[in-house]
């Protein structure tokens, strides 16, 4: 089992990384801590709490998908439906969204890869009008992105686990597709590093450290932060020790 900051592959063994996709909530910036938050208001009501296990299930997922787990799980589906529990939910999101933080690391990386040439984009289940909402602070930054995928793209049939997203990313670059095994991914939850496995990519994996250690097996690397991250491991141009 690859616990943080340790390396399952040799770097020897890793493919020449040429691209790079990033997840967006919890990887790039810490929106993960608003639907906590709001799943933990709304089961409270319920007399249940939300715990790690059930946020491991939802997370990176398309909204509907993750409502259907959340109303499923908890047990609640014949009081909420997923499409109410959606509805409410929204309410408080939509204020907490611009509030949005970059993640530790997410600026020096997006900025060091675009400044060297490296085409990067956004891989992301959000759908369009949260996106909007949660970048309004980071357009700057966000533009460096070759290109953005939403999780509401009429490309992406299925959320992550499912690769639809990710295969989409791929096609967009300059001369694309992409070869998936040129690219390398960023993720936080466990769907979404299922996911980047199932198109073939390789994956460095930023979990929360409230998340079970038995979800990093499935990635090429487990960090810390991307803080952590040395690109000279993915074949990828070193970061300027100046800058640093
Ligand atoms: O982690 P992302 O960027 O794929 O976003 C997915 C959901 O909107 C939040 O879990
Ligand atoms: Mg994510």
């Amino acid at each position: 089992m690859a616990n943080p900051c340790t390396v399952p592959d040799a770097p020897s063994t890793r493919p020449t990384i040429t691209h790079v996709i990033f997840d967006m909530d919890g990887l790039l910036l810490d929106t993960e801590k608003f639907y906590t938050e709001v799943q933990e208001i709304i089961l409270a009501r319920y007399n249940k709490t939300f715990d790690w296990s059930l946020k491991a299930k939802m997370m990176g997922k398309k909204a509907i998908e993750a409502a259907r787990v959340f109303v499923e799980e908890t047990g609640i589906s014949d009081s909420l439906s997923a499409e109410d529990f959606l509805l409410e939910r929204e309410e408080m999101l939509r204020t907490m969204f611009p509030t949005s933080e970059l993640m530790p690391g997410a600026s020096r990386l997006i900025r060091h890869l675009h400044a060297n040439g490296i085409p990067i984009c956004v891989a992301t289940g959000s759908h369009r009008r949260h996106f909007e909402l949660k970048t309004q602070r980071h357009g700057e930054l966000f533009s460096l992105m070759h290109h953005i995928v939403l999780g509401d793209d009429p490309e992406v049939k299925q959320g992550k686990p499912s690769p639809d997203v990710f295969l989409a990313a791929a096609k967009r670059f300059e001369g694309g597709p992409v070869d998936p095994q040129k690219i390398l991914v960023f993720e936080d939850a466990p769907s979404g590093v299922l996911a980047a496995k199932n198109a073939g990519m390789s994956v460095v994996m930023v979990p929360d450290p409230r998340l079970d250690s038995s979800f990093h097996q499935t990635a090429d690397q487990v960090l810390s932060s991307l803080m952590d991250f040395n690109p000279s491991e993915w074949s990828l141009p070193p970061f300027d020790k100046a800058a640093n």
